[in-house]
């Protein structure tokens, strides 16, 4: 569904992505790993636009998309949870899910499905992003990411600062995913990786440096120790 090649991505003068590729199979969970500052966020920025590869292919169902504006990028299907959720604090649940529809109706129709996959959220429909704890918020912002008909997700750290139970329902949910969406996710969370993803890619000073099946990596224990700094 999604091929990355060889991208290489500048931010101002600093050459911060210098080759990474992986692709993403239809259906499938990925994991992108890596340490801090490894550059996995700037990956997902650049397959979205927001940082476009200066050079490299993105191909979206065998479409070259780098090159076109975020907002096109986002109209072929393509839904972003960034990084600290970016929530409308202000702004009620309800609001925020609004905001997320790309053509009108687009929550009527998903709204039960949504509410299914997040039960809290019908009752928080009224409060506003602020008064949410970070797990509510980190399901608000999936959720919006789910309003529009998105087939990929890219899901920028979602375990970020929650405590392990609500980790364990954000799992939940991108599990129950699973068969709906295609997803890339991006986490410092080994276990919750590791519950998820079919494959992985680790991303090392700008560059993909291995990739491969998620359940061998759980016993490599030196490309753990190596590439992600944790024992
Ligand atoms: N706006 C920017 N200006 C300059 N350098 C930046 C900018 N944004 C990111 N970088 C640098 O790019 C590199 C990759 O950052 P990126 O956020 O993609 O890493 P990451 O792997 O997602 O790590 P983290 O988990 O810390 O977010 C880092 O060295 C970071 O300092």
């Amino acid at each position: 569904m999604l091929q990355v090649e060889n991208i290489h991505t500048f931010i101002g003068q600093f050459h911060i992505l210098e080759g990474v590729s992986f692709s993403v199979p239809h259906g499938s969970i990925v994991a992108l790993l890596g340490r801090n500052g490894a550059g996995k966020t700037t990956t997902l920025k650049s397959i979205m636009g927001l940082t476009p590869p200066r050079r490299g292919r993105i191909l979206f169902d065998g479409v070259e998309i780098q090159g076109e504006p975020p907002h096109a990028i986002a109209r072929r299907g393509i839904g972003y949870v960034p990084e600290h959720r970016a929530i409308f604090r202000g702004l009620t649940v309800l609001e925020n899910l609004q905001l997320a529809e790309r053509r009108k109706g687009d929550l009527a129709r998903k709204s039960d499905f949504i509410f299914e996959l997040f039960p809290d959220l019908r009752r928080l429909i009224g409060l506003r992003g602020g008064q949410l704890s970070g797990g509510q918020q980190q399901m608000l912002a999936i959720a919006r990411a789910l309003v529009p008909d998105n087939r990929l997700l890219l899901v920028d750290e979602p375990s970020e600062g929650l405590a392990p139970v609500i980790i364990e329902s954000i799992i939940a949910a991108l599990q129950a995913l699973r068969g709906e969406m295609t997803i890339v996710l991006v986490e410092q969370n080994f276990l919750m990786a590791q519950k998820l993803a079919d494959t992985y890619v680790i991303i090392d000073d700008g560059k993909s440096v291995q990739t491969g099946r998620m359940h061998d990596l759980a016993h490599d224990h030196e490309t753990i120790r190596r590439y992600l700094g944790a024992s």
